[in-house]
């Protein structure tokens, strides 16, 4: 099913982010949103970003492809199929690179325009990005794409309000992917719906990444998808990239206890439903100090109030973690404070 990316040949990077950072400016001071994120996506790679609501996903995604809102602010460095980002204004980014970057929303309703057929958007689409190409080679292109996407070519006069959910979401896939993009960002692109269309989805990413050799991030809540269709997966947790590493070796072996707790409530919620994550995740005007996860960790440590070493493990894991790098050997914990953290947070959440 899933291709190992360990057994494949080393491929080109085709994004690289370097310590990004991204905030909003808010009353009450800079939102951390995204605080310093390194990762690479090779070409024809699905790199899975999961992590609890409210850690800085969406806005990692948006950050790569310069589309994030106004009152967003992001420096770091940034390469694109090896050009230097960096100097370019991130809110050009888009325009400059549009046709090679594509983005797949949460909300495809918000995105289509009521008013125009689906011929509309898709002529409008290739237009703006490939305005060389003559109206027939459009057509051609643009329906071949959406029958990829099980939608029948009588369907392409349709406006958006005459397709089911699960249609409008392949429409917008298929409206991201007229481009031919090498890089795409697929926010939560199965949210609310059914089994069957989210079953249909992770193969049609899987066709694209065969034919197009389209690198992908995709950003879900569902560990399930992550297992079935990603390579890698990166686990973010306020703003950090806490743990990323080929995604079966990071199911099997969990190397920070974020993500051993993730993989737990996951697995019990399908199960039993018993166990989830105590307490929530932080206010990111105000991030704990040291590990940002260290007030809900089980197995935190005095030291855990430093910043924590990042280690790259023999697995090839990237961990961020006190307690990680020290059974690992990488990191030593100065006697007196390897300690358990007394966990106010803890206790209080197990209460309610
Ligand atoms: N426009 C904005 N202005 C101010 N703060 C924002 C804005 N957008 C997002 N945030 C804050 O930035 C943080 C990260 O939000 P983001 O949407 O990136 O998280 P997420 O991991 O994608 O969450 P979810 O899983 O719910 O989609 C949150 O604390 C959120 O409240
Ligand atoms: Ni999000």
């Amino acid at each position: 099913m899933t291709s190992t990316s360990a057994s494949a040949p080393a491929r080109e990077e085709v994004i690289r982010a370097d310590d990004i950072r991204v905030w909003y400016a808010t009353d009450r001071g800079p939102v951390r949103a995204v605080d310093g994120v390194s990762f690479s996506v090779r070409q024809g790679e699905i790199l899975g970003l999961v992590g609890e609501s409210g850690c800085g996903k969406s806005t990692l995604g948006r950050g790569l492809l310069g589309l994030l809102p106004d009152g967003a602010a992001m420096d770091g460095g940034l390469t694109f199929g090896g050009e230097d980002l960096l100097a370019i204004d991130p809110k050009q980014l888009y325009k400059r690179r549009g046709q090679e970057l594509g983005m797949i929303f949460q909300e495809p309703l918000t995105r289509l325009n009521p008013l125009m057929r689906v011929s509309e958007h898709f002529l409008e689409t290739l237009r703006t990005h490939e305005p060389d190409l003559r109206k027939e080679d459009m057509e051609k292109r643009s329906l071949d794409v959406l029958r990829r996407m099980g939608i029948p070519p009588t369907r392409w006069r349709s406006y958006p309000h005459e397709f089911s959910g699960g249609m409008r979401q392949r429409l917008m896939i298929a409206l991201a992917l007229v481009l031919r993009p090498r890089f795409v960002v697929a926010d939560e692109p199965t949210t609310a719906l059914d089994v069957l269309v989210e079953a249909q989805i992770i193969r049609i990413l899987h066709d694209l990444r065969r034919e197009f050799d389209t690198s992908l991030l995709l950003i879900t809540h569902n560990l399930g998808i992550i297992a079935e269709a990603c390579d890698r997966v990166a686990v973010m947790y306020a703003g950090r990239i806490v743990e990323i590493g080929d995604a079966r070796e990071v199911f099997a072996h969990p190397q920070h206890p974020y993500t051993q707790e993730l993989l737990r409530s996951t697995i019990s919620l399908s199960t039993t439903g018993l166990h989830y994550i105590p307490g929530a995740p932080p206010d990111l005007v105000t991030p704990p100090q040291g590990c940002h996860f260290h007030p809900r960790c089980p197995q935190a440590l005095q030291q855990c109030l430093e910043d924590p070493p990042v280690e790259t493990l023999d697995s090839g894991t990237r961990v961020e973690c006190w307690v990680a790098a020290r059974d690992a050997g990488l990191a030593t914990i100065p006697a007196g404070r390897d300690e358990p953290l007394e966990q106010k947070e803890l206790s209080v959440a197990d209460e309610a």
